[in-house]
């Protein structure tokens, strides 16, 4: 189900540790779409990634969410964006369910509503036996699929997923997958950046490609048969061929 624009970035630009790391970057994203983000070490995937989930303020450019001006409104990704990071942020000393309820309530639903929220994202990911285990006390595979549950539990309309399949075994591998998928048929936009082509293709509608914090590569993708090309298309930018 793909329809009208969701996310609008345009002209974004910000610098870390007086250098650019994103630069001038416009994109778009529909509702219903899957979006791979795509780069080498240091492109600036996860600098954009920041910006979006309203972590990071842009120093220039504009990002519309719901044809709202987030920058200047954070409350808008507060309640709208849910972001799984490169490195989920848990607290070791709080329960996988205490942290489905926290995430909720932050993310401004009311007590009964978060709680039904994480009953629910608790069975769809399969972590109702592990509801009253610490995170402490985790393996690094349900480490992330809470980052995961915590990033969903809002049920948001941007899903941000940096690196999500790390540490995740095969089975939970096919699952993330089902879920991106669910996700998008439900409405929400996804965007999910990795270094792990297949991932793309399988499950993404698009791919973007940032190189030295620039936009070099934006272009619709099917899921058969676009590997090679995927391939061909990030190793001539990696490399300058594409220059
Ligand atoms: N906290 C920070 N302080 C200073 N510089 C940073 C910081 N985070 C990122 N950078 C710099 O910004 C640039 C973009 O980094 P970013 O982490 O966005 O890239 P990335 O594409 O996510 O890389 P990777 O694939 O290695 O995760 C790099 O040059 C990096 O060194």
């Amino acid at each position: 189900m793909i329809e009208s624009g969701l996310l609008n970035v345009q002209s974004v630009s910000r610098r870390r540790a007086g250098r650019s790391a994103v630069a001038d970057l416009s994109f778009s994203l529909n509702r219903g779409e899957v979006l791979g983000l795509l780069g080498v070490n240091g492109a600036g995937k996860s600098t954009t990634l920041a910006m979006l989930a309203g972590a990071l303020r842009p120093e220039s450019g504009r990002i519309d969410l719901g044809g709202r001006d987030f920058v200047s409104q954070p409350d808008i990704a507060r309640r709208l964006v849910g972001w799984l990071p490169e490195n989920a942020p848990l607290w070791p000393e709080l329960s996988v369910e205490e942290h489905l309820v926290a995430f909720a309530r932050l993310r401004g639903m009311t007590r009964a509503q978060a709680r039904q929220a994480a009953d629910g994202v608790l069975a769809r990911l399969q972590l109702g036996d592990l509801r009253r285990r610490l995170a402490g006390v985790l393996s690094q595979g349900q480490r992330q699929r809470l980052g995961l549950a915590c990033a969903l539990v809002h049920a948001p309309a941007l899903l941000i997923l940096d690196e999500p399949a790390n540490a995740l075994d095969p089975v939970q591998v096919g699952e993330l997958r089902k879920v991106i998928r669910e996700r998008a048929a439900a409405g929400a936009a996804v965007i999910l950046s990795t270094h792990v082509l297949a991932e793309v293709v399988a499950v993404c509608d698009r791919v973007v490609i940032l190189h030295e914090g620039r936009l070099r590569y934006d272009a619709p993708l099917s899921r058969e048969g676009d590997g090679a090309s995927l391939e061909h298309h990030f190793f001539s930018i990696a490399t300058g061929a594409a220059a």
